[in-house]
């Protein structure tokens, strides 16, 4: 059997904003087909590191593949490819939820149903409010089917659960397991140790801009700790 190759390869990344060393020499691996969950304290550099996968910015040092390609000069190639959830929703705030889901899957060949996807996410009773009178929940939802609309290889998602309610949670979690299911690759960051023990196939947690601890959730607590304690020991309090 061919070994697949990685989804993602991060190696020796670097991202500075002025005096700010955001990312400071990161590695990371992602399996295709894997759910990969990036822990981290506030201003770890998750973020920077998914921006630079996406192509959002070009990585000062270091090298990044995503889907085998460079994310900045295969961009054209490499965009219809991957599905991207930013942590603030990123649709413009006066255009309706639905009217956003239906314009974005038709910017791609083959998109999901859009009215069924809004349905699934329960969207479909705030299809016609303005993007900016969404709740924090709706806007992470419809922020989570744009990003899987037009049917990615892979989709990035900066804290996907982030302000939902328990149900919109489950919802969220099982579309994801879905979606791995068909053979997609879902790189999400979180806060939330539940969420990475019980979605994740390999947890990175970085701190200071570099990866500290890898391995799958058993792995990271199989002495017994649980996974906030093992985050707590080899992570810096925010800040500091
Ligand atoms: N556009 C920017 N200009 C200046 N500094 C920035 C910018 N974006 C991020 N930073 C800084 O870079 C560092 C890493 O930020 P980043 O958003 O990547 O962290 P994060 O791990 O995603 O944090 P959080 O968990 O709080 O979302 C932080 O110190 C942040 O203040």
């Amino acid at each position: 059997m061919p070994v697949p190759s990685p989804a993602v390869e991060i190696n020796g990344l670097v991202m500075r904003y002025g005096a700010t060393t955001a990312v400071d020499g990161l590695a990371m691996t992602v399996d295709s087909g894997t759910i990969t969950a990036v822990l981290g304290p506030n201003g770890a550099g998750k973020t920077t590191t998914l921006e630079t996968c996406e192509g959002f910015r070009r990585a000062q040092a270091g090298t990044v593949r995503v889907l085998g390609l460079d994310p900045r000069k295969d961009r054209r190639a490499l965009l219809p490819r991957i599905g991207v959830m930013l942590q603030d929703g990123g649709a413009w705030s006066g255009v309706r939820a639905l009217e956003m889901l239906h314009h974005v899957a038709r910017l791609h060949a083959h998109p999901l149903d859009p009215a069924a996807l809004a349905s699934r996410l329960g969207l479909e009773d705030c299809g016609r409010t303005p993007y900016r009178r969404l709740s924090g929940g709706q806007k992470q939802r419809l922020g989570l089917a744009l990003a899987i609309v037009g049917r990615p290889e892979l989709v990035f998602v900066d804290e996907p659960t982030a302000g939902m309610d328990p149900h919109a949670r489950r919802t969220t979690w099982d579309l994801l397991r879905e979606l791995r299911a068909a053979g997609v690759t879902v790189v999400l960051t979180t806060h939330h140790m539940d969420e990475a023990e019980r979605l994740a196939d390999v947890v990175h947690i970085v701190d200071r801009g570099r990866v500290v601890a890898s391995g799958s959730p058993a792995d990271l607590t199989a002495d017994g700790r649980t996974l906030e304690d093992v985050f707590l020991d080899v992570t810096t309090r925010s800040g500091t």
